[in-house]
């Protein structure tokens, strides 16, 4: 299987964070949707996907290439898109385009204008009048018109509104069907995640967590509900997480059908959602997990 980005063993520290070791690698004509609490790294893997940011020591390889030798050929083939504002304010759409289109080799001025229009955006306004979602739908424009193989988008869906979003969705899946092209994403909304994403990957404190096929998470993740007389030092190495309340336990679990043999009816098991996953693993006792 193609890899289209693969980081090994990256490192990247500032004064109070630190990314730490991270390895991952992403398949060619899948989505990878990239989760994690405020401040856990998500940007600044990113960034160093692109180069925006340099590893302290580590290797980024795209499409099988390196930044420091093939920069150009790399960035021509990505589509991006941050939550922050990218584009001038003091430029109009139209002027953005004319220093944009340059840059790529596949530029497509109909297509762009096809979004333009799609998403109702005025070519001859200044960027500075635009709204927060109008910015993030130009950002998305420019990043679909030039038909690029891999999107690499940091919170795509941030200010935009319920119905856009899901335009948004059918877009990239629409873009999926060519079976080609991959797409990375980060985002808070989960929701988002559950129609789209092929693989999560997890990041907490600039570690990777997991890195996991969707399928794989919905079908072994699981919350457990139960009486404390049933949790001991050895049941509870069935848990990645165990909170213990008055009325019992609640616990998180990335192996379902163990815990079903070993509490059968004892316990309630229900299927854990991307946010569950999140809030149970940042809270409770955390121990380790039984694979
Ligand atoms: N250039 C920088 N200099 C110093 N610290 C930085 C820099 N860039 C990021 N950080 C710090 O690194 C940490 C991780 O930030 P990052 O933006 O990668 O997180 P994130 O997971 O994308 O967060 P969010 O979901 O809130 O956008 C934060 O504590 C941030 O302050």
């Amino acid at each position: 299987m193609e890899h289209v980005i693969e980081l090994k063993n990256v490192n990247k520290s500032f004064d109070r964070f630190q990314v730490s070791d991270v390895s991952l690698a992403f398949k060619k004509g899948f989505v990878t949707g990239i989760i994690g609490s405020n401040g856990a790294g998500k940007s600044t893997i990113i960034k160093m996907m692109l180069n925006l940011q340099q590893p302290d020591s580590g290797d980024v390889r795209v499409f099988g290439m390196d930044y420091s030798s093939s920069e150009k050929n790399i960035k021509d083939r990505i589509g991006f898109i941050f939550s922050e504002d990218v584009l001038y304010d003091e430029l109009t759409l139209h002027d953005q385009r004319k220093i944009i289109a340059p840059c790529y080799r596949q530029w497509d001025d109909a297509l762009f204008h096809q979004y333009c229009e799609m998403f109702e955006l005025p070519l001859k306004q200044k960027m500075k009048s635009f709204s927060k979602g109008m910015k993030m739908k130009a950002t998305l424009a420019i990043a679909l018109s030039h038909h690029a193989d891999l999107f690499i988008m940091d919170e795509p869906t941030a200010g935009l509104d319920p119905v856009f979003r899901r335009e948004f969705l059918e877009i990239m899946q629409d873009i999926m069907l060519d079976g080609n092209k991959t797409i990375i994403l980060s985002t808070h909304i989960m929701s988002d995640l559950s129609s789209i994403a092929d693989y999560i990957t997890y990041v907490e404190k600039g570690k990777i967590v997991f890195s996991k096929e969707m399928h794989d998470i919905e079908e072994n993740y699981a919350l457990v509900r139960g009486g404390i007389e049933l949790l001991d030092s050895d049941t509870e190495q069935y848990f990645l997480s165990v909170k213990k309340t008055g009325a019992g336990f609640e616990a998180l679990t990335s192996d379902a059908v163990a815990v079903e043999m070993l509490f059968g009816a004892n316990v309630v098991i229900e299927k854990a959602s991307l946010e569950d996953i999140m809030y149970y693993s940042q809270g409770g006792k955390t121990v380790a997990a039984v694979d």
